[in-house]
């Protein structure tokens, strides 16, 4: 503690033995039940975030666990779609229910409560980053091992609401090769340090694609350098999924959860351990 200690944590930037942990965490509605949470984050939108993020639930869902969805990402919200969710969700007074798909994998979207999907979202930071915190507590999440929260991309007000207001066991960064990489996964590797969340891994999307004639993996952005910056970080590499055009049909078409190829099975294996 310096001498100059007003004891003034909020406006301090010390991290001294003296600091109060200031404890942000949102209880979640008193009729959920909520083993694990995982956050699935990127530096920036469209690299596949939402695919990865649906891909781990239905992996984790095929493997006995009960899976959900909390779709953080509220002006994006492309979950729904890939499951091929039509209904919207209902609620009572006092909670909201999240809508199950077909394979039972609940999900919470502000899609499933707008009127029309394609309704714009033209709300500030702070109304965002609270619709955020009430799909957490407002919503029944009932007996859910695996809940992936889908981020919004970057390091803004609605990601640090999340890392803040929800209990996260670890975090997944989805990146692409023809991201700066280096700067981002470092970006999230020190917001998560900043927060005290563990980092589980991370995956690399649109990392190559495969001939469909010889096999050959094609790296279409270059040579990939994600084992390279795992190594310097001391992080995991849980998966490098191909460009495949049959990804992209299953999310327009709404069937992500007939996807069969099982790209991010080393993902699993971690999140088992947890
Ligand atoms: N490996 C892939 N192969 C084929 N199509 C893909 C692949 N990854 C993503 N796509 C397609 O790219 C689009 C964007 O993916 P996705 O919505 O998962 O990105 P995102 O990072 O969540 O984006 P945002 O940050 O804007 O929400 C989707 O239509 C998806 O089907």
């Amino acid at each position: 503690m310096s001498e100059e200690c007003t004891h003034d944590c909020g406006s301090c930037s010390q991290d001294c033995a003296e600091r109060q942990k200031t404890d942000f965490l949102e209880k979640p509605h008193p009729m959920s039940s909520i083993k694990k949470v995982i956050g699935v984050v990127s530096g920036k939108g469209g690299v596949g975030k939402s695919l990865v993020t649906s891909l781990l639930a239905v992996m984790m869902n095929r493997k006995g666990y009960h899976s959900a969805i909390l779709d953080a990402d509220l002006t994006g919200p492309s979950i729904p779609k890939a499951f091929g969710i039509k209904e919207k969700a209902t609620g009572t007074e006092d909670a909201l229910f999240p809508v199950t798909s077909k394979t039972g994998i609940d999900i919470m979207s502000l899609n499933l409560l707008l009127e029309n999907d394609t309704d714009p979202v033209v709300w500030r930071g702070p109304i965002i980053a609270g619709t955020v915190k009430q799909f957490w507590t407002d919503v029944i999440w009932k007996d859910v091992d695996y809940m992936f929260v889908d981020m919004p991309p970057g390091t803004g007000d609605v990601p640090l609401t999340v890392f803040q207001s929800l209990p996260l066991d670890g975090i997944v960064v989805v990146t692409s090769p023809q991201e700066l990489v280096s700067m981002i996964v470092a970006k999230a590797v020190n917001m998560a340090h900043m927060m005290d969340i563990p980092i589980l891994g991370l995956v690399e999307n649109m990392s190559y694609v495969q001939c469909p004639d010889c096999g050959k993996e094609i790296h279409v952005f270059g040579e990939s350098h994600i084992d390279e910056i795992a190594r310097r970080e001391g992080l995991k590499v849980l998966g490098k999924l191909p460009i495949d055009p049959k990804i992209a049909a299953a999310c327009d078409a709404g069937e992500i959860e007939d996807v069969k190829e099982s790209f991010l099975e080393d993902a699993v294996a971690v999140l088992q351990t947890l």
